[in-house]
């Protein structure tokens, strides 16, 4: 993705971001352990109620990222045809209860060159299945003599670059497998941990997968380092890893968010032998994530992006709703609302959102539908609540605003701190929230003076956030990720690019 500092590009509200301090330090988690439980699930009852209600929600980051892992059943029982319906025999009941296993998966691929002979038809394909039958561990060698070197997005451009990403790929036109992520129940998992619609809600989602990539990490040393998946689409909210069975030790996965850290560990070997297993994890694909070095053997991995549509939830099965109102969210919301926050004068309360956003222009965000984890929790709770959220790109202006970095030389006698001063006097504060996401300077801004133009620019595309704003959570700490957005992205951005959202909720003065 482009870290463009060049004053015509079009500027985007993610470039006006103020870099924040040092992100706290992780805490790592494992797979096979809960997240530590925070000991502000309980805030004292002495502290205020809107206080009460900051102190919980700081708890309540951890949804982020879910995993599990499918055994295959390598010797599969021909299926019995199920008989239909009769009147006096009624359908098969479904097997809910049933353990899912797979199939062995089988993988297909176009051979380039098949045979290495000038003329020949290019239509041949090969396949090895997995887990490899014993003896068979050279099948991999064809497999990767059909990959080419994967690359990654840096600085708007597709790169190759071994010591950030050193790994292999082969491209959706490229091959075909057995594996379907539907039918084992994988994206009906994904839908209800990291999009789960709720009753009532005008935003009833489901989740479309998309198949991306197939990539191997050999060793020694295949590799990918931190970096947040470059969204194709505003409509995308997540990514999706499956880890086929075959043998290797070491690339671990992590994913982070806000100074949580889950590892997936898929690594099988001699000492632990259930290579017969395919596991996957999928994440919000804002969030930063990395894979170790493979210390021996193939990682093989196919990876899906995840869209939001609207639609039933029905795909493979049962729609899954959530009541609001029995989340402990809402009842910590009423309660410290139930007093009026601003004392009746009005003001705007603000949640910052845990997540960053895909958005491209013109075409609208996709938002409310993409909200990930607890901030589409804190959006149903308000229009549970009926306060009328809005969701918003939110900007902090910098101090040196480089990308309108002459404001100074409109000054040019005073000191930095006395033109800040002036700046300061023009911009009524520094957080303006847009009624629309990316922020375009059109032609006509550049022949009016630096003051106007800033104040122009802001009250035409948003309003300012002063200090009647009651801000429930704090930007989360984005210096490190926010460099990763501009720099690393698992491709060069395609025209969809994140950015900071606020949730807005606006209290008007008693009388008003
Ligand atoms: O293979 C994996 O574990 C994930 C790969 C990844 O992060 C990517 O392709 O963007
Ligand atoms: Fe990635």
């Amino acid at each position: 993705m482009a870290d463009s500092s060049d004053p015509s590009d079009r500027p985007v509200a993610r470039l006006l971001f103020a870099p924040r301090p040092k992100p706290k330090p992780v805490e790592p988690v494992n797979e096979a352990t809960e997240d530590t439980p925070s000991p502000s699930n309980q805030p004292p009852p002495e502290k205020p109620p809107l206080d009460q209600l900051k102190a919980f929600l700081e708890s309540q980051n951890h949804l982020f990222t879910c995993g599990g892992s499918i055994p295959i059943n390598e010797k599969p029982r021909a299926t019995k045809p199920r008989r239909a319906p009769t009147r006096n025999r009624p359908s098969n009941p479904l097997t809910v209860d049933e353990p899912r296993t797979s199939d062995p998966i089988t993988i297909r691929w176009d051979v380039a060159n098949p045979g290495g002979k000038k003329g020949h038809s290019n239509n041949a394909c090969d396949k090895i299945t997995l887990p490899l039958a014993p003896k068979s561990k050279n099948d991999i060698q064809r497999l990767l003599d059909g990959t080419e070197p994967a690359t990654f997005g840096r600085g708007g451009e597709d790169v190759y670059d071994e010591a950030y990403r050193k790994a292999l790929k082969m491209e959706t036109t490229a091959f075909c497998s057995t594996f379907d992520p539907y039918s084992l129940g994988i994206i009906d998992t994904i839908a209800q941990v990291l999009l789960p619609s709720i009753v009532d809600s005008s935003t009833h989602r489901s989740v479309r997968a998309e198949l991306y990539k197939l990539n191997l990490y050999t060793s020694p040393s295949g590799k990918f380092k931190k970096h947040v998946d470059t969204p194709r689409s505003p409509s995308q909210f997540g990514s999706l890893v499956v880890c086929l069975p075959l043998e290797h030790e070491g690339g671990q996965l992590k994913v982070r968010h806000e100074g949580r850290e889950i590892t997936y560990d898929w690594s099988t070997s001699s000492v632990r032998p259930d290579h017969a297993t395919i596991r996957w994890a999928a994440f919000y694909s804002d969030c930063e994530h990395e894979i170790l070095e493979v210390t021996s053997g193939h990682r093989l991995t196919l990876t899906y992006n995840l869209y939001a549509v609207r639609g039933t939830g029905r795909m493979t099965g049962a729609s899954q709703t959530l009541d609001i109102t029995h989340l402990p969210l809402y009842q910590a919301v009423s309660t410290a609302l139930d007093q009026d926050p601003f004392g009746g004068k009005g003001g705007t309360l603000g949640f910052w959102c845990s997540h960053a956003y895909a958005f491209n222009d013109p075409i609208e965000t996709p938002l409310p539908d993409t909200l990930k984890g607890v901030d589409a929790a804190i959006w149903e709770v308000f229009q549970k609540l009926n306060l009328n959220p809005t969701v918003s790109a939110v900007i902090e202006l910098e101090d040196e605003w480089r990308w309108l970095k002459d404001w100074k030389d409109n000054e040019p006698d005073k000191t930095d701190v006395a033109a800040h001063k002036v700046w300061e006097s023009t911009v009524p504060t520094r957080l303006v929230a847009g009624k629309d996401f990316g922020i375009f300077i059109d032609q006509y801004y550049q022949d009016i003076a630096e003051d106007e133009r800033l104040n122009e620019i802001f009250t035409s595309w948003g309003r300012y956030l002063d200090e009647n704003t009651q801000w429930l959570t704090t930007p989360v700490s984005q210096s490190e990720l926010q460099i990763a957005y501009a720099a690393y992205g698992n491709q060069a951005s395609a025209e969809t690019i994140y950015s900071h959202c606020a949730i807005l909720v606006d209290f008007p003065a008693k009388g008003a």
